[in-house]
This record gives structure tokens, sequence and C-alpha cells, in this order.
């Protein structure tokens, strides 16, 4: 005991003595420095300044760049420290063996970051530096309840003062640009639809979220392949061309019309094309809006990377007979609509008879302001009758691509089947690759014959269900066909009788 205490005291005694020679060395340096200021002249001043700066390159060529987690706000991460942590996370911390792992709000992602006084390196054409992790300890004395010590981390590059340009320029804006998209990418992705405005409380906010988590892919969906491998191509052509965009002076946005009877996957490809590109999904609900201020608010309030759909665009909006009265048509689609899908219908045209937006406040906020939102937006209008639709509305450079959803072929059925029963084959496959030529089904009544509902489904028994559902359409269409002919041509006699009574 007493030779520990007899050793602390002289270790203390040493710190003591160095404290007091490094003072003393501080106070030698001010002589000097007043010295030299003294009775150098200017000139032999500079020369010797010169040397001086040349000599400490020499014995230290390098130049630090400090990089702290959080910069006078206190409540914000460093975006540029957010950005490094994710590129180190990426590109370098398989080299360190220290690393401690971080989960943020916005992701499920484990990020890796390079611990505390931990080294590792990385390469820029043909350049080596250098990061460190590091700990600002001065935050570890003070005593405060606000910020908390793990907030006061830092990197720290390092790099030979000669690289200092490709470094400060090119070097740095790759790691931001890099770091940044690797957020983007990893970020949890939202879905979010318009509330109709009157719950929510005291600061509504214009759209309200969850998180989106459909499992739909291009994988899955069931298609012709050709026309599918086509629309992915287009998708990832578009996610990369910002330069073109730029180039071509287009704003960085493409519209999809997505049409077809339903059933036949339109809103899983919406869901599939978000899966692709890993896009933030905006379900705008049209009926809800009020006016076409309301439509302009909530579409600047989407943020980049996001898909907006608009489901079912024939019915949210009086978009033909709006045209009709714009025009100084007749507005008589405008009785045509309906008949096909009374319920649905019904229901929107109940619901939209609040709301004022018009077609031609729709195609404005498309247009104009779409050009103001810089970052890519994808939209996407759904509809069961394309041909209702106002040309102006679908026209190309509004909807870019239309692509049409129809009834289940063969290819489509084989990835149905895999889907559903994992299997590529089967004696019945023949069978049903007739009867899909002549009658016609959509992919989700195939889905759901197809799909398990107990333990006692397998593959034979779940194949034979279907073809019993074909069988009986085909039936079905034949008996239609049948009673049509005959009003048709009961039709005929009136008409005839008409013209005889004439
Ligand atoms: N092409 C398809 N590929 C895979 N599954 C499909 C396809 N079409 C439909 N389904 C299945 O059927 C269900 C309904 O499809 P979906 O909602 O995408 O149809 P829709 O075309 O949007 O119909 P609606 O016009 O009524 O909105 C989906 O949940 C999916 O399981
Ligand atoms: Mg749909």
């Amino acid at each position: 005991m007493a030779k520990m205490v007899t050793r602390t005291g002289k270790a203390f005694a040493g710190l003591t003595a160095m404290a007091a020679h490094t003072v003393k060395a501080a106070a030698g340096v001010t002589v000097v420095f007043a010295m030299f200021q003294k009775y150098f002249p200017c000139e032999l001043r500079v020369v010797i300044m010169d040397l001086y700066e040349k000599f400490v390159n020499f014995i230290y060529p390098y130049i630090q760049i400090t990089f702290p987690e959080y910069q006078g706000n206190y409540f914000e991460r460093s975006k540029a420290f957010a950005a490094i942590e994710r590129y180190l996370n990426a590109h370098s911390t398989n080299q360190a063996k220290r690393l401690q792992a971080n989960i943020f709000d916005d992701s499920d992602a484990v990020v890796l970051t390079v611990a505390k006084n931990q080294e590792v390196t990385d390469e820029f054409k043909s350049i080596t530096l250098w990061w460190t992790s590091g700990e600002d300890d001065a935050a570890k004395q003070s005593i405060s309840f606000w910020p908390r010590e793990e907030e006061k981390r830092y990197f720290r590059l390092t790099f030979y003062r000669k690289h200092r340009h490709v470094i400060s320029g090119e070097y740095l804006k790759h790691v931001m640009d890099k770091g940044k998209a690797i957020t983007m990418e990893e970020r949890r992705r939202k879905l979010c639809t318009n509330s109709d405005g009157d719950g929510g409380g005291f600061r509504r906010s214009l759209w309200s979220e969850v998180a989106f988590e459909h499992p739909a892919t291009f994988d899955t969906l069931a298609m012709d392949p050709r026309r599918k491998e086509e629309i992915i191509d287009d998708l990832l052509y578009f996610s990369k061309s910002e330069d073109y965009y730029k180039k071509a002076g287009k704003a960085w946005k493409r519209g999809y019309l997505l049409h077809g009877p339903p059933g036949t996957g339109k809103s899983t490809m919406v869901a599939a094309m978000a899966n692709l590109l890993k896009y933030d999904v905006y379900d705008l609900e049209l009926t809800a809006i009020k006016n076409n201020t309301e439509l302009r608010k909530l579409l600047i309030n989407t943020t980049s990377k996001s898909i907006i759909v608009i489901e079912d665009i024939d019915c949210s909006l009086e978009v033909t007979a709006q045209r009709g009265r714009d025009d100084g048509g007749d507005g008589d689609d405008d009785k045509k609509e309906g008949k096909d899908d009374p319920v649905k219908e019904k229901m929107k045209k109940e619901e939209k008879k609040g709301s004022e937006v018009t077609l031609s406040g729709l195609l404005n906020t498309i247009d104009g302001l779409w050009s103001a939102c810089p970052a890519e937006r994808i939209i996407v209008f759904t509809t069961n009758h394309v041909e209702k639709l106002d040309k102006a509305l679908i026209r190309r450079g509004r909807m870019d691509e239309h692509i049409e959803l129809s009834y289940c072929g063969f290819e489509a059925f084989k990835i149905l089947v895999k889907n559903y029963l994992d299997i590529d084959s089967h004696e019945l496959f023949a069978v049903i690759r007739q009867l899909l030529q002549e009658t016609d089904i959509t992919p989700a009544d195939v889905a759901d014959k197809l799909m398990r509902k107990s333990d006692a489904d397998d593959a034979d028994s779940n194949l034979m269900r279907l073809i019993r559902a074909l069988e009986d359409a085909k039936e079905e269409a034949a008996k239609k066909k049948a009673e049509e002919s005959l009003d048709d041509a009961d039709g005929d006699g009136v008409e005839e009788n008409g013209e005889t009574i004439d």
C-alpha cells in the first residue's frame, strides 16, 4: 500500500515537472516570436516564413478535415456526417476491427460505423486517404443535460497536402453523393394518403403516412414477359436519367397510364414499380380534395423519389364531361359513365359531389407546378375505361407510357402458378393453355383458384379447381353470346317492322 502511494506521489511529481517545462517552453516561443518580429526586416521574415512552411510540410505533409456530428444546431445531425457514416459503412467498415452499430428512425437497416479511434483507409483516383472516428473529450467533462456525450462524435479525414484540390472538390462530392444515395436506398419507405380535411387535430398534416410494405415485385407480376421487360427497362432508365432530362430541358418526371379490366394487376403493378425503384407511394384520392388549390398544395408536399397514384381516374373526376363543357361539347359522355361498374361509380359519384377539382386544374398542376419540383417523380393513373378518358389527360408528355393489363394468358398463368404452387410444369398445363385461349379470366381470378386455402390443397386439386372455373367461364360466355345474338335478332325484327309500317 505504502509502495503504491509512493509510486503515485512520484508520478504526480513527474507530471508537475512536465507541466512546468511546457509552460516554460511556451513562454520561450512567445519571446522568440517577439524578437523575430522586432529584429528581422519584413522581406527576410517572408523568406523565413516560406522556408518554415516548407519545413513543416516536410515534417507533417498532411491536411486534416473534421466533420462534427452536430454543428450549431443540436436538434439535427449534420447531413455531411450522416452521409459519411453511410459511405464508410458501405465502403470501408470491413477494414475496421471495432465497429459501432446504429439503427436510425428512418430506416430498418443496421448502420455500422467505425468505432472511436479506429482508422480506415479509402482510395480515390489512386489517392489514399484515412478516415478516423473520434469523440470530443471536452463534452464529457462539462455537466449538461444536452447534448449527450455520444452526440459529440466526429469523423476526421486525413490526406496528403498535395491532393488538396482533388479531395476538397471531387472526393468530398463523391462521398456526399454516395452517402446520400445509400441513405435514400435504405430509408423506410412510406405510403401516404391525403386525409379528407376533417380530423387530424390542431396541426393536421396534408398527408397521413404508414410504412409501405407491399410484397409485390415484377417477378411475381403476371403479364407478358416481353412487355414486362420493356416496362422495367423504361423505369430503370428514367430513374438514372437526371442529367439527360436536365440537358433536354425537361422536368424529371414520367407518367404511366395503367388500364385494363378490374383484377388484372394495375394496383399490383404500382406496388411492383415502387419496390423496383425504392420509391415512396402517394395515393392521391381526388374526391377528398376540396379544390385545385388544395391539389396543388398536396403535390408540392410530396418528396422526391416518389410515385403519385390516382386510382380509377375516370371515376374520380369529371374527366370526360368537364372537358366536354370546356370545349363547348354537350357532355353526352357523362351520361354513359357508370354503366360497367355500378357500385364503384356510384360510390365515387357520391364522394365527388364535395370536390371542386377540375380537369383543367389537374392538367395545370401536372404541367406547371410539376416542373417546380426538381427531383424525380412518377405519376400513375389507373382506369378500367381508357376509352372514356379525355385525350388531353393522357396525351404523350403527360402520360408517357400507356400500359394495358389484360386477361390472363398462358405466360401470365405460368408466373402465377410458380408464385402460388411453386411448379414450372404439370400434365394439366396443356388443358389450361387451351382453355385460356378460349376464355377471358382475370389474373385475380386465376390467383384465387391457385391459392392454397387448406392443408388438403395441392397442385392437382388447385389446377383442377382452375380448370373447372375456366370451363364455367367458357360456358357462361357462350350462353351470354347466344342471348345477345337472340336479342340482336329480335331488335332487327322491330326495325324491319318499323320500316314495313313506314
Ligand atoms: N397481373 C397480376 N399478377 C399477379 N397478381 C395479380 C395480377 N392481377 C391481379 N392479381 C392478384 O389479384 C389481386 C387484385 O389485383 P389488383 O388490385 O392489382 O387489380 P386491379 O387491376 O388494380 O383491379 P381494379 O381495377 O379493381 O382496381 C391482387 O391482390 C393480386 O393478388
Ligand atoms: Mg386497383
